[in-house]
């Protein structure tokens, strides 16, 4: 990445402020001829006081020059607080403006992006998070230095210049001279920082990350007194982030020294050529401070230059990854536009091929059917694929070969946000939010009253629990068991009440009455829509209208329980296991005596 990209990518979001910005170095300009006022009265002052030694000087007249300068100072000093008030105030106002588009902008691409984007090694949470925090905070700064701070900076060195050059011209080039040194020395310096910068990135996005781990495994953590292993990780991170920063740092120190001696030379210089003039009497006394104040405002903003250049590079190498993010159109899901009311909701997979990012094949040649109003089940064992399966169905991954499709049309046709309002998925992990059970359940519907959520936490099995909560609804819905939490997945659901579900393991974590409750429940439901249910339950999959048996991300096998079951083979062998796990004959014999 380089200025002219950078500048290109942020200009979408400087746009919004350029009227602020158009301000802003106006200001900038006021502010620049201002800092040259100072010299020029120091130069007039000398000159002056001079001139009145070499004769007898009235009372009235020391009072009306020293009043005049103290006044001219005092007014030009005022003055330069309000510009510099006017330009601090503009130049925050863009950064967090600017920094909060950014922000909702990040998010709204984000959201959007496919699962495959999130599967990806490095968009795990705490490295994505990392990220964008460092990729909004290191651009503003950026647009800050770049329009707001490296502007004022140059005008004031530019005008310090003219001065001097309208001065002398010996001068001139002698304060002219030390600008290459110190261009050249800071270059030398960003040349050697952005390795370890890239590094130091790596490393805290990798940090981040660790600890987001670590927080959220902390039972894992404490059930196998992994304490000692976890800090010993956290350690091997710290001391890389620590060895990184401490060689940042001391080559900056070594360079910033270098800059330093390059400005004292040119200090030096720019006297030693002043006193000659003076001496031959080419110059005025006064000259000395002048030249001297005006090389500070030249070299001053240079010295500032570093920092912003430091910055700026920092910026360079974390805009990269946040660019990146935001601007990767692979992962953002093909937006059809289809929308139709003539809905059946019959989805299927043809000839199916699937690779996740990291390129494991989960699924090889899959063709499966759900028919509408029926209810299809997949069985296999562990790893076959049947989450795969439901993940492409949902929209969620596209296919690396072949076609999902959605009434005979390819799925990417239709708009997707229309797909998935019109599907209804309970997962295996089904998330739940920090908030208020009615909150996550509310989450089914936005817009559904209270009854509505009571409603549909009844269907759920969950209603009877709730109340005896002492805070009910408005408890907290992460304390909740395993099972209760899942029951709140299934409740959004029939709160949502989509006429299509995708049902991967619903009932996976429940005791057997509330498994029951909710298989009777789901069966309401399941009236007249299209159904996918994944089970290692087979009470589950038994009743379906159609069965496909997976192997290894093929599908070896699809009848009905009855001609699966005759078929032998794998789906003979899980039936079979479930029995004998179940000891179905003692079973048998307690239940019906
Ligand atoms: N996000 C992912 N990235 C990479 N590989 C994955 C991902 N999710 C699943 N896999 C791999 O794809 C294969 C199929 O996984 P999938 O979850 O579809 O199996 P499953 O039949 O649903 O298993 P289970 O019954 O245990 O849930 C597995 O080998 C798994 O390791």
């Amino acid at each position: 990445m380089n200025t002219f990209i950078l500048i290109r990518k942020l200009w979408p979001f400087v746009r919004n402020y350029r009227g602020s910005l158009a301000v802003a170095l106006l200001l900038t300009t006021i502010g620049a001829l201002l800092a040259q006022v100072t010299p020029l009265v120091m130069e007039y002052s000398v000159n002056t006081v001079q001139k009145l030694l070499d004769r007898p000087i009235e009372k009235t007249e020391v009072a009306w020059v020293v009043g005049s300068l103290v006044a001219i100072l005092l007014t030009k000093e005022l003055l330069s607080l309000l510009v510099q008030l006017g330009q601090k105030f503009l130049s925050d106002r863009i950064r967090f403006r600017m920094a909060a588009d950014l922000y909702e902008f990040t998010i709204s691409r984000i959201v959007s992006y496919h699962l495959s984007f999130f599967a990806l090694g490095q968009n795990q949470t705490g490295k994505l998070e990392k990220r964008i925090d460092k990729g909004i905070e290191s651009l503003t700064k950026t647009v800050k230095n770049l329009f707001v701070d490296i502007v004022p900076m140059m005008a004031n060195a530019l005008f310090a210049l003219v001065l001097i050059y309208n001065k002398n011209v010996g001068v001139g080039i002698v304060a002219t001279l030390v600008l290459p040194l110190y261009a050249y020395i800071s270059r030398e310096q960003t040349k050697r920082q952005s390795q370890i910068r890239r590094s130091i990135q790596e490393i805290r996005e990798n940090k981040a990350n660790a600890l987001f781990g670590l927080l959220e495994s902390i039972f894992v953590v404490k059930s196998f007194v992994r304490e000692r292993y976890e800090q010993d990780r956290q350690h091997v991170l710290n001391v890389s982030l620590c060895t990184n920063e401490i060689r940042h740092h001391r080559t900056n120190y070594l360079f910033d020294g270098l800059k330093s001696v390059a400005e004292q030379i040119g200090i030096v210089l720019v006297f030693v050529v002043t006193i000659y003039f003076v001496l031959n009497r080419q110059m005025t006394i006064g000259a000395i401070l002048l030249h001297i104040m005006l090389f500070n405002n030249v070299s001053a903003p240079v010295r500032h230059l570093h920092r912003i250049y430091d910055e700026y590079s920092e910026a360079l190498v974390y805009a990269e990854g946040f660019f990146d993010m935001i601007e990767n159109n692979t992962y953002l899901p093909h937006q059809g536009s289809l929308k139709t009311t003539a809905w059946q909701g019959h989805f299927s997979l043809k000839n199916v091929d699937f690779i996740y990012p990291n390129g494991k094949q989960a699924l090889r040649n899959v063709t499966l059917d759900l028919q509408p109003g029926k209810v299809t089940a997949i069985v296999g064992l562990s790893g076959a694929g049947k989450s795969s399966a439901l993940n492409l169905l949902a929209g969620f991954y596209n296919p690396t070969q072949g076609s999902v499709l959605l009434d005979g049309k390819p799925l990417s046709d239709y708009d997707s946000e229309f797909v998935r309002e019109n599907v209804g998925l309970v997962l295996q992990k089904n998330h739940i939010f920090a908030g208020t059970i009615e909150e996550n359940i509310r989450y089914g519907r936005l817009e559904a009253t209270p009854d509505d959520v009571i409603e549909a936490a009844r269907q759920a099995s969950l209603h009877a629990q709730v109340l005896q909560l002492p805070q009910g609804y408005q408890t907290e819905a992460r304390t909740l068991s395993g099972g209760q939490q899942q029951r709140i997945a299934i409740a959004r659901l029939f709160l949502k009440n989509p006429p299509v579900l995708l049902l991967d393991e619903p009932t996976a974590s429940l005791d057997a009455i509330t498994a029951e409750q909710i298989k009777e429940s789901l069966d309401a439901i399941k009236q007249n829509r299209t159904v996918l249910i994944i089970s290692h339950n087979i009470s589950q999959i038994m009743d379906a209208d159609q069965i496909y048996v997976m192997q290894e991300g093929e599908v070896i096998g699809q009848g009905t329980h009855e001609s699966l079951y005759q078929s032998g083979g794998l789906y003979r062998d899980i039936i079979d296991s479930n029995a004998r796990t179940l000891n179905i004959s003692r079973l048998a014999a307690t239940v019906l005596g």
